[in-house]
């Protein structure tokens, strides 16, 4: 018996009778992306989804609801829009919630629905307003290279534009983080919603305190929730062939430098460290991060002090030594990718915008606890490179 014999099944409310528009290139088979949406209690997550299902347009949109229910609630509903009408599925989860399901279980059933129901072109994941985006993120980026049909294509997080400061600041007992900080800290967009609620001033300090939270993010500022559709799809935030985009969002750090938070009392920020030398191996690196990701701990930090919190890695890596192709037209950047405790190396691709005789190198860690000069002084141990931290 497989593993996966007891996947639970999705009783289907209405049948979906048309045929999929997927349209896949022969002899290959396309993957559906997933984007989780997330955000805050009454941020306005619904009113984004029912905006997205009820936009005329031509894409087969599955929306799945991710929220804890009581124990016997645990039929997902799922929404599928196909030539601008909904049809509504169930996707029934054994733990009642995706997050809280094994990685396998949530993965396959949504593949078991669409081998029933045919391809969806997207799925949009949301999560209930209190959860932790960390850990789904993690289950459906791993797939990904496991061979899953479905691939992680990127966070976006909505902020009640009134509201999220509150939120953020919120301390709970024994949280080190609370979901509102994680949700903006993890995001690759940010819609500031309910612009209505804010004066301009407000709104640009809040794009300004967000900012020095997560640096690196996209931003739009909405009114109930209306977004281009294309904001949610296609973000590609985790793909090794965006890597012009990652080198682009680490520009805006330099932005953001100098600038600091209002009214936020909290230690999540984004902090970049780059450097121009060119490593021997890959090896003394990877050493690092996995003792800021799994460790939590950095060279010169005591026993008694909170751990080094990483939730979002991101780097372009000039390629090591004994990684660089001779070619020089086929030098391709290496692209850093971390969420939570997960973190994975690639070639990249040499995109237009990038000059092979650029050797720097970038890193940019979103977290809490990344104290500058600590972070800079266990790369400079580890490594012992040059560099420059932001
Ligand atoms: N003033 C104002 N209210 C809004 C806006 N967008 C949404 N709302 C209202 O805010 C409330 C919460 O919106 P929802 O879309 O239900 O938010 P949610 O994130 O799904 O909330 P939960 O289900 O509690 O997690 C609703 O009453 C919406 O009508 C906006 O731009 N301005």
């Amino acid at each position: 018996m497989s593993d996966f014999d007891d996947i639970p099944d999705l009783v289907p409310a209405t049948e979906i009778t048309q045929e999929t528009p997927v349209v896949e290139e022969e002899g290959v088979q396309r993957k559906i992306p997933v984007t989780i949406v997330t955000g805050f209690l009454g941020s306005g997550k619904t009113t984004l989804l029912n905006y997205i299902l009820t936009e005329k347009h031509d894409k087969k949109i599955a929306v799945i609801l991710n929220e804890f229910g009581d124990s016997s609630d645990i039929e997902k509903s799922l929404s599928v829009n196909q030539d601008g009408s909904l049809y509504e599925e169930w996707l029934e989860l054994r733990n009642g919630c995706l997050c809280c399901s094994t990685k396998d279980v949530g993965v396959k059933a949504i593949e078991n629905l669409m081998e029933k129901k045919g391809k969806f072109d997207y799925i949009l994941l949301e999560t209930s307003g209190l959860a932790d985006p960390g850990p789904i993120a993690s289950m459906f980026w791993l797939d990904d290279g496991l061979g899953s049909e479905i691939y992680l294509d990127g966070i976006v997080t909505l902020v009640d534009a009134k509201n999220i400061r509150d939120h953020m600041n919120e301390k709970k007992e024994d949280v080190m983080i609370n979901e509102a900080l994680k949700q903006v800290a993890i995001a690759d967009r940010i819609v500031i919603n309910k612009k209505d609620l804010l004066t301009e001033q407000e709104l640009d300090q809040l794009k300004e305190d967000l900012a020095s939270i997560n640096s690196v993010a996209d931003m739009i500022v909405t009114e109930r929730s209306k977004i281009p559709l294309d904001y949610v799809l296609d973000i590609n935030a985790y793909d090794v062939k965006n890597a012009d985009a990652l080198v682009k969002q680490t520009e805006k750090i330099q932005e953001h430098g100098s600038q600091h938070a209002h009214q936020i009392s909290h230690e999540v920020q984004t902090v970049c460290i780059q450097f121009d030398q060119q490593l021997d191996t890959i090896v003394s690196l990877e050493e690092w991060i996995q003792e800021l990701l799994w460790e939590k701990r950095i060279a010169g930090t005591s026993q008694d002090e909170e751990p080094v919190t990483v939730l979002r890695l991101k780097g372009i890596l000039y390629p090591p030594k004994d990684k660089l192709s001779e070619d020089v037209s086929n030098r391709k950047r290496m692209v850093i990718q971390g969420v939570q405790d997960l973190y994975d190396i690639q070639e990249g691709f040499a995109g237009d915008d990038i000059n092979a005789d650029d050797t720097s190198s970038k890193i940019v860690l979103i977290g809490k606890n990344l104290q500058k000069e600590k972070i800079s002084a266990s790369f400079n141990t580890v490594l012992g490179i040059q560099h420059t931290i932001l």
